[in-house]
């Protein structure tokens, strides 16, 4: 392995747009371990920008979609298409801080693996330096960041999905040089003369991170969650653990504005895991006759307490990422219009003949021809998918017809409602209201969703997913929860109130028993009504759920008899469940605090089961 003697990695260096130490030691020892050609400072303005995606394009890994606005297409690997869970690490310097749900390594063990992994990975190729901020750089905590990376897709991408450039670097050095190291490399150093793939990666990946030093490596991959740094990585695992120094929470969540008739407003923010709503719920258009719906984010919320003692959320990024089958004019207009709007870059989408993007369910009729994800030819008879089931679209959120003017606000809004909630076919309703922020946090440590194409993985399994932060803590989660619970404690808090949902339960015979999308309105509007102290209802062992005739089901293609079922409480679904919480804490280890577990009593004392 050649390494460029110092004098090299300082020509690199020349002309580099900042004299902060703390940002050239970052960015020098990053090249000197990775020896790449080049280093190209991101700007973020357009010429660079349009530079770049020609470069992509020419090097086949964009294809420029001529029906679209300003849009690209990408395919990426076969084999590198989700989050890999399996290779993602907290490397906390104690085993027990990282908790028994990560990965762990030790972080010398670890980043020796590292620096053989890293040594000459950028060979051949630019190494781009991408400063960014989460949330606004105007915030009264700015969250800064530096992702140097090997990617010029990332690059492309990271420039949707965060604010990043010049006006970044500049705030970086105003407030001290202080931001998260964030490494990526897709390992795959290119030797002269040797010709690149479309979408270049190694089948070796690892997604690092070192809590106690705010600093992720990542390598391997070049997709979503493993290589846009500044979002699961950062903004989740990282921050999480920044949160529960400072008595915050950093989430998986998306944030509504919702506007009643008579022209009252609450916040909503909503965990649901992996492709299981949160964007199309963040982005709902009410079928209720003068509800309005506004977006603030559709998957990570940063919670702060007010001066007031209200929990204010932020949506630290600027893009959205969203998953590609399944959104569509019918299902969730918004992101079609957002969509409309341009700049987007999507990945493993199916094109059309004439040059454009699909996937399933965009259109109610499917094409008959298509190229499918992989590059073949791809007919409805193919019996296989034409777009992957993670394909997404990336696209800047500034493209949201829906978009509340609160997004722009760097200290967030106040949180009167916390939804949790997943994907189960049995045992959970509707919706249910939590008895308080305790049982609250019962029903979201328990969280428990059917598997989906997000991660790599078998799909379909029920598995405990507490908070929908199950991939995301950056800590122990037995930590995570007691941290929850002293949020809760916090002196002069107004904590907001806690419910539980399931748009996913199914009838006997396999079919949806709500029909969810728009019509999850109704439902808002019951948490809304609770939040107010208007609605009725009736109390159950799990807590509050609708009265008869409290949940609006007005015009709607539901009985009284399915909403029945869809909000059933059945003891024989419980006792199971139960037995599956119990086993599950267990499982977690001396870590998880004894009010949770006393909550399993209590609510098996409430049920009656044994
Ligand atoms: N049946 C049903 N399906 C839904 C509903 N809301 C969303 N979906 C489907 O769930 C899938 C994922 O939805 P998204 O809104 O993209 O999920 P997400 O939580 O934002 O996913 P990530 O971006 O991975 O965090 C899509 O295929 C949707 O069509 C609903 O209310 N009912
Ligand atoms: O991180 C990603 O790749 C996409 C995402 O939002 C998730 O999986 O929740
Ligand atoms: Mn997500």
């Amino acid at each position: 392995m050649t390494v460029l003697d110092r004098g090299s990695v300082e020509d690199l260096l020349a002309g580099a747009p900042t004299s902060n130490e703390k940002i050239l030691s970052f960015v020098r020892s990053i090249a000197e371990r990775t020896t790449p050609d080049r280093i190209e400072w991101i700007t973020g303005d357009n010429e660079q920008k349009r530079e770049l995606q020609n470069q992509l394009i020419e090097a086949g890994t964009l294809k420029p979609l001529p029906k679209q606005k300003d849009s690209f297409y990408a395919a990426s690997d076969p084999d590198d298409v989700a989050r890999v869970e399996e290779r993602t690490y907290i490397c906390s310097r104690e085993e027990a801080d990282a908790g028994p749900l990560n990965n762990w390594m030790a972080p010398d063990e670890m980043k020796s693996i590292l620096g053989d992994l890293f040594a000459g990975s950028m060979k051949g190729r630019t190494m781009y330096v991408i400063p960014f901020v989460m949330g606004r750089a105007d915030a009264d905590q700015p969250m800064f960041g530096i992702e140097v990376t090997d990617s010029a897709y990332v690059v492309l991408s990271m420039q949707i999905m965060a604010r990043c450039g010049t006006a970044e670097l500049k705030a970086i050095e105003e407030h001290g040089g202080e931001f998260v190291e964030c490494v990526h490399s897709i390992g795959a150093p290119l030797e002269p003369g040797q010709e690149d793939v479309v979408w270049p990666c190694n089948t070796t990946k690892y997604i690092t991170h070192f809590p106690e030093e705010r600093a992720i490596w990542s390598f391997g991959s070049g997709y979503g969650g493993n290589a846009l740094l500044g979002k699961k990585c950062y903004s989740l695992r990282i921050a999480s653990a920044i949160a529960r120094e400072e008595g915050w929470l950093a989430e998986h969540m998306l944030i509504l504005k919702l506007t009643s008739p008579e022209g009252e407003v609450k916040y909503v923010a909503a965990a649901f895991p992996s492709a299981c709503g949160k964007t199309n719920l963040a982005m709902i258009e009410p079928t209720l006759e003068g509800w309005k719906a506004e977006t603030l984010g559709d998957d990570i919320a940063w919670m702060r307490f007010g001066e007031d003692g209200q929990l204010y959320a932020v949506n630290p990024e600027f893009g959205l990422f969203g998953v590609a089958p399944g959104t569509g004019y019918t299902t969730n207009p918004t992101a079609m219009r957002a969509i409309e709007a341009g700049g987007n870059v999507f990945t493993n989408v199916a094109l059309t003949d004439d040059g454009d993007v699909w996937w399933e369910g965009m259109t109610e009729e499917t094409p008959s021809h298509l190229t499918d994800w992989k590059g073949n030819d791809w007919t409805p008879e193919s019996g296989t998918p034409a777009a992957h089931p993670n394909s997404r679209f990336c696209t800047p959120i500034t493209n949201t017809p829906t978009l509340a003017d609160e997004y722009e606000n760097p200290n967030g809004v106040p949180i009167s409602a916390i939804l949790f909630g997943g994907r189960r076919k049995t045992t959970m309703p509707l919706v249910t209201e939590t008895k308080d922020w305790t049982h609250g946090v019962f029903m979201g440590s328990t969280l428990s969703s059917e598997t989906t194409a997000a991660a790599k993985g078998q799909v379909g399994v029920v598995r405990r997913d507490p908070m929908a932060m199950r991939p995301f803590i950056g800590y122990n989660v037995g930590d995570y929860f007691r941290h929850w619970l002293e949020i809760g404690r916090t002196e002069g808090a107004k904590l907001p109130k806690i419910f539980y949902v399931n748009w996913f339960r199914r009838d006997d015979d396999g079919s949806f028993l709500w029909p969810g999308f728009s019509e999850n309105s109704r439902v808002l509007k019951w948490v809304f009504e609770r939040v107010a102290g208007t609605a009725e209802a009736v109390e159950t062992p799990l807590g509050h759920t609708p009265a008869e005739g409290s949940l609006d089901i007005d015009g709607l293609d539901v009985t009284e008899e399915q909403l029945r079922k869809a909000l059933a409480i059945k003891p024989e679904e419980w006792a199971e469940e139960l037995a599956s919480i119990e086993e599950w804490y267990d499982s977690l280890g001396d870590h998880v605090p004894a009010e949770l577990k006393a909550e399993v009593d209590n609510l098996r004392q409430r049920l009656g089961v044994k």
